[in-house]
This record gives structure tokens, C-alpha cells and sequence, in this order.
């Protein structure tokens, strides 16, 4: 794992599940019971940042001066000839270039090994029973400082080596550079030594100081390349045609060098060797082609893919999931921030590979043509590279700011647009512009610093990177002059300098769009990992719907406001082919007790029965088939009448046709040009009230539901239509099972029973005539409906 990631994310044992629930954040504000039962399900990885000025860090600090120290002193070892000996001549009594491996090995290994050991002793804190986490971390100390007594053993041994052989004439010869690499390697390895043995105590104190950071989940690097392993095929083709594309670069310049030498020269081979320069080029823009095809379409297949992973991850969430996130940010997951990972997984990965291969080919060549003059170069790059680590930080914290402010900028514009209708009633254009703007505005105050940084950087990768090919070009040019160079060779050697530079610009810029994907990531996972509180599938699926619907003791509080208690110690029955009527003041809870029965919630205590079976246990998707459900501003989907009224169950045309004359619709309908056919636009807008009330009523009928859940108009209807909608309810309810939340005093009086709901309480139950003897909160709700002489809405008027 890298250090990036370390800071990221600290991860659990491999072996186990290591999901990160969204709801995690309920339980820092203090969650409610059912988010912490979920949580110890599931294990939980917990999301820290670490301080930049830590243990570990300076630790790595030490190893990257070792490194940079010990093979600048190689290089500072003579001139290019001299450096090419040492390389391809090598003696181990005269040459020190197996010292500046072993520093860059070390840098590289001690490096990662304490970073699985800070890792380790993070999870340990997490999960201090975890199996196999002390031994993992006493054999990675074990190992750090096993490694660190052998390389200061080599240390040792070589200076020994370089010295005692040596007649005084050699040792004369010998460059002294030569000599401070080997005592540099000693003094160094013996300070990571002498730094390893505290390791355990001061790198396994993370708990103190680390902080918790809510925003940062699961996701790290790996995790998103795993998305892409489908397209693995597809993948391997764009890096082959990639590696084409790669070495045509990589040998162009050299050849270019040639076609000057040859000029100069006035050498035969010159058509040749521009032959040859051509036809790479032409392979390389072929290769090219492949390259980018390839990689852009396992790009497009990956985003259709998680699209669609994501959508159906989306969509099993229970209820209570999309009373807390906003319509706006969901989609916004599947539209920006999977793009955002397409391009990390696909097009950058492949400009990635593209890149590295060049700074490594263009330095292996560059090397080869003058170590000397690489040498140069190089010195320059961890001055770059430190910067553009931090660089890369600080544009990913922008960047998810910038994201975050517009996606809730996006929230703004989607529910303005959306509820246009209500905004242009209540003049309220001016406002919402007003909230649009200040929305915008912090997202451009965020994308104003990210220019400034961006500018920032660039001027200083400009002055590092040009001063740098500056320099080289000074340090080479007196080569030429010193005749160890030709100016063809180092006109190549420019060329690739150029190579390498530019490389390293683009991977910088990469790294900010790879950090830019682990942040979008980290959201998308919380939604693909993320159990449905509620199952969608599984259960009991009994043969027929019967029974007594019971409710026993329930209460219910709902998952966004888990501070209000809505049903309270509700008890009542329905038994088949009854028809219960719900009453009482607006907001009582008589749509909870609705959302309950449809399993939209669980009781939070109590339980709900069919016949002899607990709700609970019952498949709930075999529940719905049951249930018809015609609620009070029913909602339509954007398609055609008969696509709607089919949503209910697949059915045959003429089917569909007797459940809309049975809706009283099917009049209505035909008398369109296009009568089945016709669009009912976003929501059923192209419908009048009245029309989509029928419609969803069919909707509801084609299921030819066992029980009816019906929530009573309380919008005015014309009376028309109010009787067209009421005589298809009423045909509706006829020899079904019927709960109907009732607002018109003719359905209350032909129910079976009454139930009175105030408060989230029963507080009243009997038929319409018992409770008019009562004289309690049913007469004066039906009383009140009187004296306001209206004909329709009991719980309007108590409101
Ligand atoms: N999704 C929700 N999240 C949080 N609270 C809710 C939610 N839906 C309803 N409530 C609250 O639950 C209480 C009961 O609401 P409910 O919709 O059941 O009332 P009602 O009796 O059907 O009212 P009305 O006759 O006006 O439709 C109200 O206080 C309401 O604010």
C-alpha cells in the first residue's frame, strides 16, 4: 500500500470484509440502534487522516537523502567514461555503482516496510483481537531491521573493500567521492538502524494522533483498477500497441541525432537513416491509433458497466436510504463521478503506462548516451517530485470541495426545474437565481484557488523543468567542447531530456486526476457496498395472500427523524374482504401506518401479521404483487398511458383496456388522437388531476391486488370527474381487502370499521355510527366537515 493510500485509508484485515456503510457517519452524530446493529455486522473501515509531521514521515525523510546522497556521490565520481566503467567494467574493490543500487533498493524497501508497519499497528488500534496482526507487525520490524544490519553489513564490508587492496597509488587514483558513498552508506544505514528500534513505540502511537476524517472511505487506487478487470483483454491490446507507440518515441530521437550527424558529416546514409525515421514514425502514429481506440473503449464499457452496478445499488436501498440522500447527489454519483473513474481506470492509466515507459526508456538511452550528463539531470528531479506530491494533495482536497459545492448546486437547479410550476406561482424566479448564484459562487470561490495553485505549480515545474534543460544543455555543450560528445549525440540527448520533462509534467497532472478518482470512488463504494437495511428479496412466499392483517403494539419512528416517535402502540385488525377506513387530522400518522403495511419501513418496535406470519419474514416483493396501492397525488412515469398503466404487472392489451374502463379511463383515453399511446409527460403533467388519479387507479386494479391500500384524493376535483374517480374507487374496493385513508364522509360510512388516528395513536375505533354515539374526536371531525358545508375533506378542515 502506498504512503498516499496509507493517509487515505487504513485497511482492515484482508481477509474479511472490509465495507465501509454510509450510515457510519449516523453513528459520530449519534446514530440510532438499527445503524449500529448494521455496523457491527459489518466490519467497519474506519476513514483517518494522518498529520503530515509524524514518525514515519521522517523516517522517510532519512531514506530519501540516503538515496540521493549515495548515488549523487557515484556520479560526482568522474566523467562519463569513468561512470561507464563502473557500470560495465564493474569491480567490486574499484567501484561504488552497486553502493547506489543498494541505496535506491533500500529507499524502496525500507520505505514500504514501514509503511506495513504503521498500517499494522493503525488496524491493531481498530481491532485489537484481530488474528495475526501482532505477528504481522513483530516480522515486519523483524524484517526492517534485518535488512537495514545487512546493508550496513555491505556498507561496512565494502569500505573495508575499497580500502585495504588498494596499493596507495590506486587509493590515490581513486575518486574520493568514491570513498564518502561508502561511508555515507555506513553513517546511513547505521541511522536507519538506530531509527528502526524505536519504530514500535513512536510509529505505533497513529492512535494519538491520528484524526477521524468521516468524508474518506474504503476506496484506494487498486480498488479502482479492480473495476476494470473485465476489460483486462481489452486493456492488454491498448498496452501492447502502447508499448509500440512508446518505443517509436524512444528510439525517434536517436535517430533524429543521426539524420544532424549525418548532415554534418555529409555522410551517404543520410536518405537511409531518414527513411527509417519516417517509417518509425508512421508504426509509432499507427500504434497510436490502436492505443487510444482500445483504451477509450474499455473506458466506455467500464462506465456502462458501473453505471449500471451502481443504478441497481442504488435502487435496492430501502425507503428510509432516500429520505436522508437527495435525489440530486444520487445522480449526480452515477453521471460525474463515474466518468471520473472511467477516465482514472482507462485513458489516464493508459497515459500512465505511456509516460513511465518514457521517462524510463528516454533514461536508459539518455544514460547509455552520457551518464554523466543524466546525472545532471536527475539531481534536479526530487526537487519536483516533493513538490508535485504536495501539489497532488492539495489539488485533491480542492477538487472534492470544488465537486461537493456542485453537486449541491446541481441539487438546486434539479428541484427548481423540476418544481417550475410551483416556483413561477410563487414569483419565486429571483430567489432561486439568487440561490443558483450563491451555490455557483462557492464552487468558482474553490475553482478560483485551484487556478491559483495550478498556475502556481505550473510556473514552478516551468523554472525547475527549463532550468533543468538548461543546465543540461550547458553541461553538455562542454562535452561537445571537450570533444566527449558530438553535437548530433547530444542534440538526441536534448530530445529525450525534452521527453522526460514533459513526461513528468503530464504524470503530475495525472496524479491530481488519480487523487480526483479515489475521491469519487470513495462515494461510489459507499453505495455499492452498502446493505439495504430492508431486504428487497427473500422470505417467506406463501401460497395465497390470507388472512388477518394484524398490527401488534407498533411504534415507529422514521430513520431521517429517529428523535420523533410517529406511531405509538398501534393494535388493530383487518380482516379479509373488510374494508377499514383511516381517519384523523393531518399528520396523525395515517400514511405511516400505509408505508408500514407495504413494507417501505420495519416497526421499530411491535410487529405486523399476515395470518400467522410475521411481515418481516415474508418476501417483500411477493407482498407488493398483493398490494395495490393508489396513493393521494398519484405519480406517473414518463411514457405512454398504456406503458403506466402496464408498470402495475405485465398484462395483455384487452387486459389492460378492462382495468382502464374499470378506472373509468378508458373513455377518457380514447378520445386522445393517439388514445393508449399518448405521452403523459415528466410525471403525468399532460394529464389533469383527475385523469392520472384514474390512471394510477388502473395501474393498481391490473395487479388485481388481494388487498387495496387507497389514499383518498384530498385535491379538489371538479365534480366530474370527482364522481368518475369515485365510482372506479368504489368499483375498486368491491370484494377486496381495503384499507383507505378516507376524506369523504360516504367511504367512511360504508366501511366495516373506523379507525380513528391522532398523534400516531388509535384513538377511536368502531363503525361510523358507533363513533358518532361516542361523540368524541370522530363526530367532531365529521361535525366540523358539515358545518363547513363541504362534501369532501374531514381532515382538511381539522388540520
Ligand atoms: N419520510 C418521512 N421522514 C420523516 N418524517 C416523516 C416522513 N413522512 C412523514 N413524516 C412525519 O410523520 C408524521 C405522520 O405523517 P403521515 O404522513 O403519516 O401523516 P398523515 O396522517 O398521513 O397526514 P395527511 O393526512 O396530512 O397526509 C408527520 O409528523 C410527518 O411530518
Amino acid at each position: 500500500m502506498s504512503s498516499s493510500q496509507t493517509s487515505d485509508s487504513i485497511e482492515i484485515d484482508q481477509n474479511h470484509d472490509t465495507r465501509y456503510l454510509i450510515n457510519n457517519n449516523d453513528k459520530v452524530n449519534g446514530g440510532n440502534t438499527q445503524t449500529d446493529e448494521a455496523e457491527v455486522r459489518v466490519k467497519i473501515l474506519k476513514p483517518f487522516t494522518l498529520p503530515f509531521m509524524r514518525y514515519n514521515n521522517l523516517l522517510r525523510l532519512i531514506l530519501l537523502i540516503d538515496g540521493i546522497t549515495c548515488v549523487t556521490l557515484w556520479l560526482a565520481g568522474g566523467d562519463s567514461t569513468q561512470l561507464r566503467k563502473s557500470i560495465f567494467h564493474f569491480t567490486i574493490t574499484t567501484s561504488v555503482f552497486d553502493l547506489a543500487c543498494l541505496a535506491l533498493a533500500r529507499m524502496i524497501l525500507l520505505f514500504l516496510l514501514w509503511t506495513r508497519f504503521e498500517d499494522t499497528a493503525a488496524i491493531i488500534i481498530d481491532h485489537p483481537r484481530g488474528t495475526g496482526l501482532l505477528r504481522r507487525k513483530t516480522i515486519v520490524l523483524f524484517l526492517s531491521i534485518l535488512f537495514t544490519l545487512g546493508f550496513m553489513a555491505y556498507s561496512m564490508a565494502k569500505l573495508i573493500l575499497l580500502y585495504l587492496p588498494a596499493s596507495k597509488a590506486d587509493r590515490a587514483a581513486m575518486n574520493s567521492s568514491y570513498v564518502g558513498c561508502a561511508i555515507a552508506s555506513l553513517v546511513f544505514t547505521l541511522i536507519e538502524l538506530v531509527a528502526t528500534l524505536p519504530a514500535n513505540t513512536l510509529i505505533s502511537r497513529v492512535g494519538q494522533y491520528r484524526k477521524f476524517n468521516p468524508s474518506k472511505g474504503t476506496a484506494n487506487l487498486r480498488r479502482v483498477l479492480g473495476l476494470a478487470k473485465e476489460e483486462f483483454w481489452i486493456i492488454l491490446g491498448g498496452v501492447l500497441a502502447l508499448l509500440v507507440s512508446s518505443g517509436t518515441l524512444m528510439i525517434a530521437p536517436y535517430f533524429f541525432g543521426q539524420v544532424i550527424n549525418n548532415a554534418i558529416t555529409r555522410n551517404e546514409g543520410l536518405n537511409t537513416t531518414v527513411v527509417i525515421l519516417l517509417a518509425i514514425y508512421v508504426g509509432g502514429s499507427i500504434a497510436s491509433f490502436f492505443r487510444s481506440w482500445l483504451f477509450t473503449l474499455a473506458g466506455e464499457r467500464l462506465v456502462a458497466r458501473i453505471r449500471k452496478m451502481l443504478f441497481n445499488a442504488i435502487i435496492v436501498q430501502e425507503i428510509g436510504f432516500f429520505d436522508k440522500n437527495r435525489t440530486g447527489e444520487l445522480t449526480n454519483r452515477l453521471s460525474s463521478d463515474t466518468a471520473v473513474i472511467q477516465n482514472a481506470v482507462t485513458v489516464n492509466i493508459s497515459m500512465l503506462l505511456r509516460y513511465i515507459l518514457q521517462i524510463i526508456g528516454s533514461l536508459i538511452v539518455m544514460f547509455i548516451l552520457s551518464p554523466s550528463v543524466t546525472g545532471v539531470l536527475l539531481a534536479v528531479v526530487p526537487i519536483i517530485a516533493i513538490m508535485a506530491v504536495l501539489y497532488g494533495r492539495k489539488l485533491r482536497d480542492l477538487r472534492k470541495k470544488f465537486q461537493d459545492e456542485l453537486a449541491n448546486a446541481s441539487n438546486v437547479a434539479e428541484e427548481t426545474i423540476g418544481n417550475i410550476r410551483t416556483v413561477r406561482s410563487f414569483n419565486g424566479e429571483k430567489k432561486t437565481m439568487n440561490h443558483y448564484g450563491e451555490m455557483i459562487e462557492n464552487s468558482y470561490n474553490i475553482g478560483r484557488k485551484l487556478a491559483l495553485y495550478t498556475g502556481l505549480f505550473n510556473g514552478y515545474m516551468g523554472i525547475f523543468a527549463q532550468g533543468a534543460i538548461v543546465l543540461v544543455l550547458w553541461f553538455g555543450a562542454k562535452q561537445v567542447l571537450e570533444g566527449h560528445l558530438t553535437a548530433g549525440l547530444l542534440t538526441s540527448f536534448m530530445l529525450y531530456a525534452l521527453n522526460v520533462a514533459m513526461a513528468f509534467a503530464f504524470i503530475t497532472s495525472l496524479y491530481g486526476d488519480f487523487m480526483q478518482a479515489v475521491g469519487a470512488s470513495v462515494r461510489m463504494f459507499e453505495l455499492m457496498d452498502r446493505d439495504p437495511e430492508l431486504k428487497l428479496e427473500g422470505g417467506l412466499k406463501p401460497q395465497k395472500f390470507q388472512g388477518v392483517l394484524e398490527f401488534k403494539e407498533v411504534s415507529f419512528k422514521y430513520p431521517a427523524r429517529s428523535d420523533t416517535e410517529v406511531l405509538k402502540d398501534i393494535n388493530f385488525k383487518i380482516k379479509p374482504g373488510e374494508m377499514v377506513a383511516l381517519v384523523g387530522p393531518s399528520g396523525g400518522g395515517k400514511s405511516t401506518t400505509v408505508n408500514l403495511i407495504e413494507q417501505f419501513y420495519h416497526p421499530n418496535t411491535g410487529s405486523i401479521a399476515l395470518g400467522d406470519d410475521d411481515l418481516r419474514n415474508v418476501d417483500a416483493v411477493w407482498l407488493r404483487d398483493n398490494i395495490g396501492l393508489v396513493s393521494q397525488e398519484p405519480i406517473l412515469f414518463a411514457c405512454s398511458i398504456y406503458d403506466n398503466i402496464q408498470y402495475g404487472c405485465d398484462a395483455t392489451r384487452s387486459e389492460i383496456e378492462e382495468a382502464a374502463k374499470q378506472a373509468n379511463a378508458h373513455d377518457f383515453i380514447t378520445s386522445f388522437s393517439e388514445g393508449y399511446d399518448t405521452l403523459v409527460g415528466e410525471r403525468g403533467v399532460r394529464l389533469s388531476g383527475g385523469q392520472k388519479q384514474r390512471v394510477a387507479i388502473a395501474r393498481a386494479l391490473i395487479k388485481n391486488p388481494s388487498l387495496l391500500l387507497l389514499d383518498e384524493a384530498t385535491s379538489a376535483l371538479d365534480a366530474e370527474s370527482e364522481y368518475l374517480v369515485q365510482e372506479a374507487i368504489d368499483r375498486a374496493m368491491n370484494g377486496r381487502t381495503v384499507l383507505v385513508i378516507a376524506h369523504r364522509l360516504s367511504t367512511v360510512r360504508s366501511a366495516s370499521k373506523v379507525l380513528v388516528i391522532d398523534k400516531g395513536r388509535i384513538v377511536e375505533e368502531g363503525t361510523h355510527d358507533q363513533l358518532i354515539e361516542q361523540g368524541g374526536v370522530y363526530k367532531k371531525l365529521v361535525l366540523r366537515q358539515l358545518t363547513a358545508g363541504a362534501t369532501t375533506n374531514p381532515s382538511e378542515n381539522t388540520a
